[in-house]
């Protein structure tokens, strides 16, 4: 059996407010990463997405803070570790390409210092540094189309695309057992995309990367990308399950009419209109108390008022909906 990289278990991740309200932007969310699992995150600009992967990355910071939960990396809770103890597990078990990544590379050194700053951070050995800058950076450059001479390059002297693919490389360098990347190629040309989206698989393929986490707008990255789906809606993880079994055979209401609306793949989500459904989501300060799907829902019921809906397996997929409990759950 695949082993187990990471657990979330019923996590909450509140922003609060200068006014004393909170926005419930991840709403007690669970789900696993096993061992070569590429979990794809799809959701509406809003959803939540972008909190998730800061929360579990153990990067929450006011006014962001996580309220309750567990984020269980290898078993070991990451949101108890200290600044040390986490700055440890960074980038060699638990990396991060974090959304806007390419204008958060320090303007002032070159890449090759920005690397070898990074890798020393991590790696006590110069010999062992000086293999990777000789064999694996010019490698990884040339699989990701770079050329060698950014690395004598300032971050400004680079062109957007270059730099979010320089800062996709360092993430990537000390092969972690777990990448989580927020929407790595929404701000790329699709020539770009391909490329990036191909370095990623073959990491993954050849086992360097171990397990991932991929957030995206675009079911068509997900589909070429990952065996498994996850599917956010108003902070909530609504439905998750293998790939194949989402995109063919969707369960919840939101997840049908959000796979039926696109016209084809590489389709930013947020510009297609949902088949059937009306309304917008709900507001997550003040959310309602039962389902948050209820007000849009073509199938709802009494109960999906009243109370939350619970998670329901049904074959590979878990799925937060009244329509597949048995009984009335109580
Ligand atoms: N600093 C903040 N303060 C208050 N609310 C915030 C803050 N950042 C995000 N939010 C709110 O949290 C909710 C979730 O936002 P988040 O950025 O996680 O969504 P997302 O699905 O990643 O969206 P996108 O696809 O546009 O990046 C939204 O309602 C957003 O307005």
């Amino acid at each position: 059996m695949a082993e187990n990289v990471l657990s979330v278990e019923r996590l909450k991740a509140y922003y609060f407010l200068e006014n004393g309200l909170s926005v419930k932007a991840v709403d007690d969310v669970s789900f696993i990463i096993n061992e070569n699992d590429v979990l794809g995150i799809v959701g509406e600009s809003g959803s939540g997405k972008s909190t998730l992967a800061i929360a579990i990355s153990a990067l929450a910071k006011p006014p962001l803070r996580v309220v309750d939960g567990k984020v269980l990396f290898k078993g070991i809770d990451i949101l108890k570790l200290s600044n040390e103890e986490l700055r440890r597990i960074r980038m060699e078990h638990v990396s991060l390409i974090p959304q806007f990544a390419m204008d958060a590379l320090n303007p002032t050194i070159t890449i090759k210092r920005l690397l070898r700053d990074a890798l020393k951070s991590h790696i006590d050995s110069d010999e062992k540094i000086e293999e990777i800058m000789n064999s694996r950076v010019p490698e990884r450059l040339s699989m990701i189309g770079l050329p060698k001479w950014v690395l004598d390059r300032y971050p400004f002297e680079l062109s957007g695309g270059m730099r979010q693919r320089v800062s996709i490389m360092i993430s990537t360098i000390l092969d972690p057992d777990l990448l989580i990347a927020d929407e790595p190629t929404s701000s790329l040309d699709v020539v770009t995309q391909r490329l990036v989206i191909q370095f990623l698989n073959e990491l993954v393929e050849s086992r360097r990367v171990k397990s991932m986490l991929f957030i995206t707008h675009d079911i068509g990255v997900i589909a070429q990308l990952a065996n498994k789906i996850g599917v956010m809606y108003a902070g909530k993880l609504i439905e998750v399950g293998n790939a194949n079994d989402v995109l063919k055979e969707p369960l919840h209401p939101y997840t049908k009419a959000l796979i039926m609306s696109i016209p084809k793949y590489g389709t930013n989500i947020n510009k297609i209109r949902l088949k059937g459904l009306k309304g917008e989501p709900p507001s997550l300060v003040n959310p309602p108390k039962g389902c948050r799907f209820y007000d849009r829902c073509p199938y709802r019921m009494d109960i999906c008022k009243e109370k939350e809906p619970p998670l329901v397996k049904v074959g590979s997929t878990t799925v937060t909906c009244w329509l597949f409990a048995k009984g009335d759950g109580q």
